[in-house]
């Protein structure tokens, strides 16, 4: 093999890898070896381009593909409602009518989808990827699902032969467009050293923990912490307005302390104006408060807080607020928990 051999058997010194948009790979190459349904010879000898599948174009999928597409990968889509396929076939992707089809036509595919149903569903359900996958492809789960999950879809992939790697991510909307995400993998590690060029291209930075579950979990862990820490902010700030202060001071203190954070600086003074556009959906940070706590259930680990965040998020989701920013969690504090707590 060329060079692209060293790429397929590479081994991995650290759990954690970074990268720069100065080392990414310009094209979207793949060795010959993963693919058996190879496309287009490149110019780098035996380096042959990887067709790729990409499952779920939301907030989150739609930018990740469109970063594939624009680093030269051959990507096919495919979404449940159809419409949000168009921008990346105008961007150059190709089109199939099921994710059975999409993995049955590509080496390696992605998905991206809201929840631990969805997932299922799209992996294993009657016109699901399992169906077309088989031995030398690969599946890469990213979206935000439980480990159970993560290893019930892991199962029904490798029962074809192909491989599974979980793969959720932190960072949001705009490090998606960036490509700057944090990928939280686990799983099959030679499909990690095989996708590790593609996790570059939508990310800064991977991490390879082992077992099918422990990206899920890393991942729950991670927005538990997030979610309570937007439910104590929003109390912060409505208790600056109480207490007669500025909440945009109360901005510009934090973040020049030990707690600056920068979901605060980006989302506080939006929040002061009662404005929410959506980056984090808060159904999802709902849903990702409630599968830590059974996680955390599931280990004998107390977790007082996040059970009263989730509590709140789940007074927000009551009041319409599902679809906004989970940043409008700040509403279940101005509104109906407020009044009942007056
Ligand atoms: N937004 C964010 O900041 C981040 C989100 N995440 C996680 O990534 C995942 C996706 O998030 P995001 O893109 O924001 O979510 P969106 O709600 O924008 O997109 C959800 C996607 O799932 C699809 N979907 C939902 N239900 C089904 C179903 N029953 N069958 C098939 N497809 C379905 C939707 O299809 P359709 O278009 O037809 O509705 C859509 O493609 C979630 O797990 C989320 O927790 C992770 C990091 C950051
Ligand atoms: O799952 C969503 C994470 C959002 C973020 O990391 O900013």
């Amino acid at each position: 093999m060329a060079a692209s051999s060293s790429f397929f058997a590479a081994p991995i010194p650290n759990a954690y890898h970074s990268s720069s948009a100065l080392q990414r790979p310009q094209l979207c190459l793949f060795s010959k070896r993963f693919s058996s349904v190879t496309i287009s010879a490149s110019s780098k000898g035996d380096e042959v381009s990887a067709s790729i599948g990409f499952l779920g174009l939301g907030i989150m999928g739609t930018p990740m593909a469109t970063n594939l597409l624009k680093a030269g990968c051959d990507v096919t889509v495919w979404n449940r409602t159809k419409s949000k396929c168009d921008p990346l076939i105008s961007l150059g992707a190709k089109y199939k009518s099921t994710p059975e089809e999409v993995a049955a036509s590509c080496d390696v595919t992605f998905a991206m989808l809201a929840d631990p149903e969805s997932a299922f569903e799209v992996a294993a359900g009657p016109q699901g990827a399992a169906k077309g996958m088989s031995a030398v492809k690969g599946y890469v789960d990213v979206s935000t699902v439980d480990a159970p999950t993560s290893k019930q879809i892991g199962e029904r992939i490798k029962e074809t032969g192909a491989m599974f790697l979980e793969a959720p991510v932190s960072g949001s909307k705009k490090p998606a467009e960036d490509g700057t995400l944090i990928f939280l993998t686990a799983g099959d590690q030679p499909l990690y050293e095989k996708v590790s060029p593609l996790l570059d291209i939508m990310g800064k930075s991977r991490f390879y923990l082992g077992d099918v579950g422990n990206g899920a979990a890393m991942k729950l862990v991670v927005n538990m912490i997030m979610g309570s820490m937007m439910a104590s902010f929003s109390e912060g700030l409505l208790l600056c307005e109480k207490a007669g202060l500025d909440p945009s001071d109360l901005v510009k203190v934090v973040s020049q302390g030990a707690i600056s954070a920068p979901m605060f600086s980006m989302k506080g003074p939006a929040m002061i104006q009662s404005l929410y556009p959506t980056a984090f959906p808060l159904k999802h940070q709902q849903k990702d408060l409630r599968l830590a706590l059974e996680l955390a259930e599931s280990v004998s680990q107390p977790t007082p807080i996040a059970a009263a965040a989730n509590e709140l998020y789940k007074v927000a989701k009551s009041n319409g607020l599902s679809d906004q920013d989970f940043s409008a969690v700040i509403e279940a504090l101005r509104s109906k928990l407020g009044h009942q707590t007056e």
